[in-house]
């Protein structure tokens, strides 16, 4: 069985539009794992759009299943999880100001700062996950580096899949994983994952432990709830 982790940054960006607590992101998180989700990721960013690094503070009182931080490990964020000492820490080489997540790390090239860091979490007991592309020698170097763990890097399946380029999509994803397996390494994946695509990914990748998803998953959560909330306030307002 695969994990779902429910990514509730987008959560966190509906509420800052307002200035307000709606919605109010500890109870969205136990509630998202009263729904049967097993694990809550939020990535914090440094200017604090969305999550804040207060949020990832309380939600670490309420989250009972896995709670998985993602982040790049500037200092502030690393003490940051070394207090709250979530389940899981995902690396994730962004750029102050990315929009999003735009690239796994160069594992071969950061080596001895990613052994640096990874040491540092694991002595405090956090399981510890490095963001890759896909891309065989990138799995090699994150061995190397003694990290439980890969996030294999989804956009680029998610995009080639949307365009129905199905086998060019998986494949790099597959060798990737037959490494990861191979070198003892647990495989998460994330970024653009979907209910259009996640069945596909999963049947294709062996030993897929846990994917995180947030974007696409509220997004279709909105759609999906529309009618039933339209008809709600029709019926308040006979
Ligand atoms: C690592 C990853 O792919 C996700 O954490 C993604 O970056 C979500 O971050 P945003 O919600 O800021 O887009
Ligand atoms: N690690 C990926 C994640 O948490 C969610 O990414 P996305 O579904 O928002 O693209």
């Amino acid at each position: 069985m695969t994990k779902l982790s429910v990514n509730i940054n987008k959560l966190a960006t509906l509420r800052n539009s307002r200035g307000g607590n709606v919605p109010n992101l500890l109870k969205s998180a136990t509630d998202i794992e009263s729904f049967g989700a097993q694990g809550i990721t939020v990535h914090p960013r440094p200017d604090e759009r969305h999550i804040r690094y207060q949020d990832a503070h309380d939600l670490k009182g309420v989250v009972t299943t896995e709670y998985n931080i993602e982040g790049n490990p500037i200092p502030k964020f690393m003490d940051m999880v070394l207090t709250i000492k979530p389940t899981q820490v995902t690396l994730v080489p962004d750029a102050e100001d990315a929009i999003t997540s735009n690239a796994g790390w160069n594992t071969i090239k950061h080596k001895d700062f990613l052994i640096e860091v990874i040491k540092t979490f694991k002595d405090y007991g956090i399981r510890t996950s490095i963001f890759v592309d896909p891309d065989v020698d990138m799995v090699k170097g994150a061995a190397e580096t003694g990290t439980d763990r890969i996030e294999l890097y989804t956009e680029s399946f998610a995009k080639e899949f949307s365009e129905g380029k199905k086998t060019e999509s998986i494949q790099p994803f597959i060798d990737a994983a037959k490494m990861a397996n191979k070198l003892g390494l647990g495989i998460n994946a994330g970024h653009d994952l979907s209910l259009d695509n996640i069945k596909f990914f999963k049947e294709h990748i062996p030993n897929l432990f846990e994917v995180s998803i947030g974007h696409a998953l509220i997004c279709e959560s909105l759609y999906l709830g529309l009618e039933n909330v339209i008809n709600m306030y029709l019926h308040r307002l006979k």
